[in-house]
């Protein structure tokens, strides 16, 4: 099975390594970049061959669409011509739609919408997929098992995507962003910087750890942390003055109302 990534930026590259990484062959994987300064890095990192959309689109089984959403209209132009309807193609990108593919590709074309993220780079991706059409359970298997060897897979209904998109998809942001904030505050309380940076970062490695690992709900995680008159629920207070659950919800729910607009600035 040969696979071609349209678009090797952040995710498509991810997506790039971790095939490998987890045993596919680099001659059966081709990728497409606009710039052959970043295509001949790419082809010397990975020993992955740089080529056309056209080409990648007449001669890939699988197609993967990791370009961003404003750049699809040229993709699909370039593609229309060259593949058939048997060519799996595999969306990445957030918010598209399953159906502006099947609009734009020969009638019959096999499309599944996947959302990932980036901790795909070091094999903990979580990506969601949702079949579209003509997406056949062996499509669904065959996108599944891709995914598999960079991470864990769930299976959505495609309405559920943006919202897939705002908390998994978006989600490593937010935790990045947590980090970074604790950090400042360690330089606040006057820690060195190096020294701030690898207490939280174990922290949060740890805390990941526990909620994967022991199976208990994250309110009783954090219950066995806030001792009774103790330093933690001093903390909690603040975050639950400054509005912080409330800042979480309102967040996530704007991520999901923009993948839902850039669906829609393709219809
Ligand atoms: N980053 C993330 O965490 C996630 C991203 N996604 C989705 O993945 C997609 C890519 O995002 P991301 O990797 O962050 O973006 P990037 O901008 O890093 O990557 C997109 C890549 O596609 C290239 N590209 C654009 N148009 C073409 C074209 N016509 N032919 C070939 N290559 C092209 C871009 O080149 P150039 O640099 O020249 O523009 C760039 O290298 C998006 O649709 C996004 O929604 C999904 C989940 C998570
Ligand atoms: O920010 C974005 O639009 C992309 C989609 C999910 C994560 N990054």
């Amino acid at each position: 099975m040969t696979i071609a990534i349209l678009g090797a930026g952040k995710i498509g590259e991810a997506l790039l390594a971790g095939l490998i990484y987890g045993g596919f062959d680099p001659a059966d994987l081709m990728f497409t970049e606009r710039y052959p300064t970043r295509a001949a890095q790419l082809t010397e990192q990975y020993g992955v061959r740089g080529v056309e959309v056209a080409e990648a689109g007449a001669t890939a089984d699988v197609i993967i669409v990791a370009v961003k959403p404003q750049d699809i209209d040229a993709v699909l132009a370039d593609l229309r011509a060259n593949v058939t309807g048997k060519t799996l193609v595999v969306s990445l990108c957030a918010g598209l739609p399953t159906a502006l593919y099947e609009r734009n590709l020969p009638d019959g074309t096999p499309v599944v919408r996947v959302m990932p993220n980036t901790p795909m780079l070091v094999g903990e991706a979580m990506s969601a997929i949702s079949p579209g059409t003509h997406a056949t359970d062996e499509h669904l298997q065959i996108v599944e098992d891709l995914l598999l060897t960079v991470g864990k897979v769930v299976r959505v209904p495609e309405n559920q995507q943006d919202a897939v998109t705002a908390l998994s998809g978006s989600g490593p942001a937010y935790f990045f962003f947590l980090v970074e904030a604790m950090i400042d505050a360690g330089i606040l309380l006057g820690l060195p910087r190096t020294v701030a940076a690898e207490l939280i970062i174990q922290s949060a490695v740890g805390s990941a750890k526990m909620l994967r690992e022991s199976g208990e709900h994250p309110v009783a995680l954090r219950e066995a942390v806030t001792s009774p008159g103790g330093t933690t629920i001093a903390a909690i207070r603040e975050l639950e003055v400054h509005g912080v659950r409330a800042a979480f919800l309102a967040a996530i729910e704007a991520a999901q109302l923009r993948s839902a607009e850039l669906g829609k600035a393709h219809q």
